[in-house]
């Protein structure tokens, strides 16, 4: 599986669909649930604000949203992966029924322009095949003044400790325990896709060129995840 082959991740996303919220359980002993609402509190979402989750896979931060905000009126959940929004729509039908659930691509949304008052993508930048295309469409559809929290792996550059940890648990935990349902290599994508992602530094350059006005960067688990917080 190479990181850019945006078929080839599609499949990969169907295929994991079933098991994969279990399996981020289990890799981030639940902690994940903390990270994502760790974004909500930075970002401050509040009821009656129009909010839209990219790449939301099987809908957690959608869900964690409108947990958040009490209220599933207003958001909309986009992913490419088909499989991952059947878990999704499932997941919501009984208390969050209003989210909207799209099939489509992150990089070309075909939604209105500056129609979003935030934004959320957890997880989803590193798997496009341009970040920066990414962060120009999410740049489109926020309204002027709008917020957006993109939460993803922290990538390091040269030798760190904290760099070092992350292969060993990717590789050591992560992986050999994926391969006892049969996703190995599914999982070891995960290491693959860290190798070109651009650090936090670079991630705020790239922001700020697609546009946005402002743009910071803060480390959350130990420095093994990152925030990237914009303003469009
Ligand atoms: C929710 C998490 C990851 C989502 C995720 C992202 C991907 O790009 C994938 C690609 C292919 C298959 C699956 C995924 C995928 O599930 C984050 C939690 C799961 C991580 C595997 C946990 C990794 C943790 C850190 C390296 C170390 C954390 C230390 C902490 C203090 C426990
Ligand atoms: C690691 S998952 C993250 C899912 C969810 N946001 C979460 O935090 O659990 C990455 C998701 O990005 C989606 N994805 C990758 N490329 C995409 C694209 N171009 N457009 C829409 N979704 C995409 C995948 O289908 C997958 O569901």
């Amino acid at each position: 599986m190479r990181p850019g082959n945006t078929k080839a991740i599609e499949e990969m996303f169907n295929s994991i669909s079933s098991k994969y919220d279990f399996l981020n359980d289990i890799f981030s002993f639940g902690l994940h649930r903390f990270w994502k609402t760790r974004l909500l509190d930075i970002l401050n979402p509040t009821f009656g604000e129009k909010w839209i989750d990219l790449c939301c896979g099987t809908g957690d931060m959608s869900i964690l949203l409108a947990r958040y905000i009490k209220s599933s009126k207003n958001i909309t959940g986009i992913d490419s992966a088909s499989q991952a929004l059947v878990v999704a729509r499932e997941r919501s039908k009984q208390n969050y029924s209003s989210i909207e659930w799209i099939n489509g691509d992150a990089l070309e949304t075909n939604l209105t322009s500056h129609q979003f008052d935030g934004l959320l993508m957890a997880y989803g930048l590193r798997n496009l095949s341009s970040p920066y295309s990414g962060l120009e469409e999410a740049f489109r559809i926020l309204k002027p003044g709008g917020r957006a929290g993109i939460l993803d792996f922290r990538s390091f550059e040269g030798t760190s400790i904290q760099g070092l940890f992350q292969k060993i648990y990717l590789s050591f935990y992560v992986v050999p325990i994926s391969s006892l349902f049969g996703l190995g290599k599914e999982y070891s994508y995960i290491k693959k896709s860290l190798v070109n992602f651009p650090s936090g530094e670079k991630q705020i350059h790239l922001a700020l060129s697609a546009g946005f006005k402002k743009a910071k960067y803060q480390t959350l688990a130990m420095g093994q995840m990152g925030i990237l917080l914009l303003e469009a």
